[in-house]
């Protein structure tokens, strides 16, 4: 099998070489035209509509793993045509030139595609208002795949973190190790996902083969809020040795930490579709977390 990955710089981009690999041949491709060990790659720019068709052309692969997208949620406020570019209009031609040549085409979307005001776990075909320019761009993306009729797989994550990359467990490292007291929310709800476990559920999905293209949700089993986040961080940080003192981490309201884009409460997402049509178990939120900072030694 031959796949071309797209953004193989980003946090799941970097874990997909990696776990791609033993499916056959990966051409990966970053906006630099190089990875980030200084290795040279295919150069490609998924908002440049034009170079997608000659990509697909040239590589011409079994499947194309889609992991570059716009994820910065604030600025993309004032951003809103690169956010577009890059999260909807970049995917849905990607789509149409898969589709033209019976490629299958894997995707990420967000949990940021809801509005939070859900009571339960959210499921794939509840509906979805996002609050905010990002989310919306990441919506978008998603109608312009399913329309374009390629045999698909949009897998919605959440809250992707890992030892790699920019993402909140790297941000606390940070802070913590420099700051007393840090202020953290804890009313907005939702399941931290390490970007490894991405990675590895998307190798194992494509090891089976799509059979009913759609939406499936992926994230860790259970729930928490970033507070909750931030505390299971430092926990495991002191006692693996990484941090040698623990900060005080108080508990603030959204209404606290005031942000360019609005965030949902409650994002928590229902995974049992895809674990049943996959036979997969998830592993839950605070052991994925352990293991992501056991790899840190
Ligand atoms: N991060 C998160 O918390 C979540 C992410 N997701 C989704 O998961 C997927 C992977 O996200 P994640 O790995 O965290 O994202 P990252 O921000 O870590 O990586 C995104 C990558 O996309 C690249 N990129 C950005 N714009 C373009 C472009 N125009 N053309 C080509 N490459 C581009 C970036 O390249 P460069 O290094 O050059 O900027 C970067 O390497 C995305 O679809 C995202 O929306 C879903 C839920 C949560
Ligand atoms: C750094 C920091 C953040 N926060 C808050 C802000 C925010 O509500 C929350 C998380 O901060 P972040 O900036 O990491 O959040 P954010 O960038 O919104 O994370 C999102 O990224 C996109 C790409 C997604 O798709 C989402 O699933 C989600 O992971 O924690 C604090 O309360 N205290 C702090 O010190
Ligand atoms: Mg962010």
């Amino acid at each position: 099998m031959k796949l071309l990955l797209l953004g193989a710089n980003g946090q799941v981009g970097h874990e997909l070489r990696r776990s791609l690999a033993p499916l056959g041949e990966v051409v990966a491709t970053t906006r630099s035209g190089l990875l980030d060990e200084g290795i040279a790659c295919e150069r490609f720019d998924l908002a440049d509509l034009d170079a997608i068709g000659h990509l697909i052309e040239r590589v011409h692969p079994d499947v194309v793993v889609n992991a570059a997208a716009y994820t910065a949620v604030d600025k993309a406020e004032d951003e809103a045509v690169a956010a577009f570019l890059t999260n909807a209009q970049g995917p849905g031609r990607l789509a149409e030139a898969c589709a033209a040549r019976g490629i299958d085409l894997v995707h990420y979307s967000t949990d940021y595609v809801f509005d939070g005001q859900g009571t339960r776990p959210y499921r794939e075909d509840d509906p979805t208002a996002p609050l905010g320019v990002y989310g919306e761009s990441k919506l978008a993306g998603e109608q312009a795949i399913v329309a374009s009729g390629v045999r698909h797989l949009i897998l919605r994550t959440a809250w992707v973190y890992g030892l790699y990359g920019q993402n909140f467990l790297r941000t606390m490292l940070r802070v913590g190790a420099e700051r007393d007291e840090l202020r953290v929310v804890a009313d907005q709800r939702g399941c931290p996902t390490p970007a490894w476990l991405i990675a590895d559920v998307t190798a194992k999905v494509l090891q089976q083969g799509i059979a009913t293209p759609g939406v499936r949700h992926l994230v860790t089993a259970g729930e928490t809020s970033w507070h909750g986040f931030a505390e299971a961080i430092f926990d495991e940080a002191v006692a693996n040795g990484a941090l040698t003192r623990r900060p005080v981490v108080h508990a603030i309201t959204t209404a606290d930490y005031p942000t360019r884009a609005q965030r949902p409460a409650y994002s928590v997402l229902d995974c049992r579709r895809l674990c049943d049509e996959f036979a997969i178990s998830l592993p839950d939120w605070r052991s994925a977390l352990s293991a992501t900072l056991a790899g840190q030694a």
